[in-house]
């Protein structure tokens, strides 16, 4: 297997609570991967590494062979569970943002996604709806050509119909030769699109796999065997 990001023995603590347990982990290049698990299992702690947001106690982290470094973030997409983005802007203006941030951030693509959606460039995120606001921020992360989009939680906080859209949107994005790790715990939603799922629980990870060849042996749906595994 082709690897993009690689997980060898990686543990990460805040105080007493052990968050991440060593960790050995190679996600697949080119695939589109489900990150699952329920809250409070890591997945945010594994997707915050991956970013350089935070270090690791122990262990090694690399992507396409590099540690997170200013240097990863050229060729990672990242769509944070909370905005970082200012209320006070417009969306004109976020866009400007990465046009200076990213080389690689097509505008063109992400105004025809706005506009696809009918929403106004001019107007200030303030006024729009939790919903928008998370459509807004996932075209910008949609529209660059990174090797590796990473999105934690990114349909959270919208109806069904804005999540079937927001699927539709990244498939319609994606390229073949990049990689997707969508963190949720939104298993049936996500379920149809992913070729690849991880699960993760308690800071380790309990499963990871092809979808179909999960399905197959285990003879039920990732739904199915995600709610049997996490019973509360
Ligand atoms: N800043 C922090 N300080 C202390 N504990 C933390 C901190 N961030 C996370 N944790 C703890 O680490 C564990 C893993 O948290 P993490 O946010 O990675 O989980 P998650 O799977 O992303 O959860 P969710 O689905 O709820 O977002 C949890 O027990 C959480 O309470």
């Amino acid at each position: 297997m082709d690897s993009i990001v690689s997980f060898k023995g990686v543990s990460k603590s805040y105080g007493k609570k052990d968050a991440l347990k060593k960790i050995n982990l190679e996600i697949p290049k080119g695939k589109i991967v489900g990150l699952l698990g329920p809250n409070g299992s890591g997945k945010s702690t594994m997707i915050k590494l991956i970013n350089g947001l935070l270090s690791p106690d122990e262990g090694e982290i690399s992507i396409k062979g590099i540690k997170p470094s200013k240097e990863s973030k050229k060729i990672v997409s990242y769509l944070p569970e909370r905005t970082y983005l200012n209320d006070w802007m417009k969306v004109t203006d976020i866009i400007g943002f990465f046009k200076d941030f990213y080389s690689d951030f097509d505008e063109a693509k992400a105004k025809q996604m706005l506009k696809d959606l009918s929403i106004d460039i001019n107007e200030k995120l303030k006024t729009m709806s939790k919903g928008t606001k998370e459509k807004v921020q996932l075209i910008l992360v949609m529209s660059r050509k990174a090797d590796i989009y990473i999105l934690d939680e990114p349909i959270g906080g919208v109806d069904p119909a804005a999540r079937s859209y927001i699927l539709k949107t990244i498939l319609n994005n994606y390229n073949e030769d990049s990689t997707l790790l969508i963190a949720t715990h939104l298993i049936s939603e996500i379920e149809s699109i992913c070729d690849d799922i991880i699960f993760i629980s308690n800071g380790n990870i309990v499963l990871q796999g092809e979808v179909d060849a999960i399905r197959e042996e285990k003879g039920k749906s990732i739904d199915a065997l995600f709610r049997e595994e996490f019973k509360c």
